[in-house]
């Protein structure tokens, strides 16, 4: 059997939660150590995350020797890098296509095959490759990959991108780092993350400015060196928390988060009635007797995250009339609102847009997890549902949460992680025989 999660509703969370590295910051600075020709890169609260397993995966591949620990990583790619990051890890992880601006810099070539679509819409890269192709670099596309080489080094360059791409910022930025002259890029994305990214470059001996705010300007560099980093913490983790807390009339300091990092959904959540007071290491949440209805439109930071929409989705069920959700950052990010009608949930799709119906009457169901935030929105919306929730493809859920089902045990939640039929039956008897 695969493994599920069971969840019973009803209880109010209490204590304290500790946030871990951030999965969308490490990521990419992991792609960022391909660039050290000299020295190792030492990176500290790293995540236990299947998605940190793949990427230090692609990076073996590619030559470098990686060492991880006790939330440690070291990586040595000082040997000469291969140039292939093979379909087998893009599949499981599209952030596998982070490694391409780097190993063009490094290589001077880089083969990486097409992430293709995923479960919350198409995903395509085109920004990614205008940028390079704006430093000089030739790429192609064909039998399922994308071949990108230039003649020497890249060409310092004026980008602008469409739209502002997390990814693609992250990806130019680290070609750039190695060019000859200096690369501008504008309309970049402004997330924690690649300030975080661009830290850590500047220590590898880069030239960042501006990450943070809309043009970043990068003065090419002919060689960088290992460092030390410590990874940011997990602004999506801890807003995961802060809306465990507050769909349960909780009371939880949620270690590690950054107010500055979280201020949309902070305000979004002050809105509906919840209360947060800064405390020493993070921020307490207080959820209220009564959530109010309120309006959403996920955009790139400071707007709204994405990545909060599915788990804020949850939190407008449990809210006292209707709310709506409209999603502008991907065009197929509400796959989760099938499974939460299996929970009873009043939720109806109008095209990029849901009209939440609250508070809905949730029943505990078998509910599938159809990505990494769907799988931590259903057990949320377990956490107050009658009865039983079992929440299955969790291979989603540990891309991006280390623990987490201990993790709301530890706050009170009635929440077991089984991997056969026989726990299950278990854990629902002992569950039943406590109610
Ligand atoms: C590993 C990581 O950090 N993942 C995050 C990153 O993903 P990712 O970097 O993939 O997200 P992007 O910001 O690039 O994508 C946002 C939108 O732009 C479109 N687009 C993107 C690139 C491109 O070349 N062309 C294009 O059209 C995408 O299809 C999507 O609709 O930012 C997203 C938006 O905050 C988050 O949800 C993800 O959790
Ligand atoms: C969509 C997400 O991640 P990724 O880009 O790695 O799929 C996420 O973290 O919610």
């Amino acid at each position: 059997m695969l493994e599920k999660i069971i969840v019973r509703g009803g209880q109010r969370l209490k204590g304290t939660v500790k946030v871990e590295g951030a999965k969308n910051a490490v990521l990419p600075v992991i792609a960022a150590t391909l660039l050290a020709s000299k020295g190792k890169c030492e990176i500290l609260d790293v995540p236990e995350l299947s998605d940190v397993y793949t990427i230090n995966e692609v990076l073996r591949y590619l030559n470098a020797d990686v060492d991880f620990a006790n939330n440690r990583i070291t990586v040595d790619a000082t040997r000469e890098l291969h140039t292939e990051a093979p379909f087998e890890y893009v599949r499981k992880m599209r952030a596998s296509v982070l490694v391409m601006g780097s190993l063009l810099a490094r290589n001077g070539k880089a083969q990486i095959a097409l992430p293709g679509g995923c479960a919350i819409g198409s995903r395509p890269i085109d920004q990614h490759l205008k940028g390079f192709e704006a430093m000089g670099a030739k790429v192609k596309v064909g039998n399922g990959y994308i071949d990108a080489e230039v003649d020497g080094r890249l060409q310092g360059a004026k980008i602008y991108l469409d739209f502002p791409s997390v990814g693609a910022t992250e990806n130019i930025m680290m070609a750039a780092t190695l060019a000859e002259g200096t690369t501008i890029i504008e309309n970049v994305a402004k997330e924690p993350e690649i300030v975080d990214l661009a830290n850590f470059l500047n220590s590898m001996g880069a030239k960042v400015r501006g990450a943070g705010t809309g043009t970043i300007k990068i003065e090419g560099v002919t060689e960088l060196h290992g460092c030390k980093h410590h990874i940011i913490p997990d602004r999506i983790e801890a807003g995961t928390f802060m809306v465990a807390a507050a769909i349960t009339g909780g009371d939880v300091i949620v270690e590690g988060a950054v107010p500055e990092h979280s201020s949309s959904l902070i305000a979004k959540m002050e809105e509906m009635g919840v209360k947060f007071e800064e405390v020493e290491n993070g921020l307490r949440v207080i959820g209220p007797d009564k959530l109010k209805p309120i309006d959403i439109k996920t955009m790139p930071h400071p707007g709204f995250p994405t990545d909060m929409q599915s788990q804020m989705m949850s939190l407008l069920l449990a809210a006292e009339g209707t709310s709506m959700i409209t999603e502008t950052v991907f065009e197929n990010r509400f796959m989760h609102v099938e499974e939460f009608r299996r929970m009873n949930g009043d939720i109806k799709i109008e095209g990029r847009s849901v009209v939440i119906n609250g508070p809905s009457d949730l029943q505990g169901a078998e509910v599938a997890a159809t990505d990494l935030r769907a799988a931590a929105a259903l057990t949320l919306a377990g956490l107050i549902a009658d009865g039983y929730t079992r929440v299955t493809e969790l291979k989603h859920l540990d891309r991006g949460y280390v623990n987490f089902h201990n993790k709301l045990a530890a706050l009170g939640a009635d929440i077991e992680r089984v991997s056969s039929m026989e726990q299950e039956q278990t854990v629902i008897m002992e569950q039943m025989k406590e109610a």
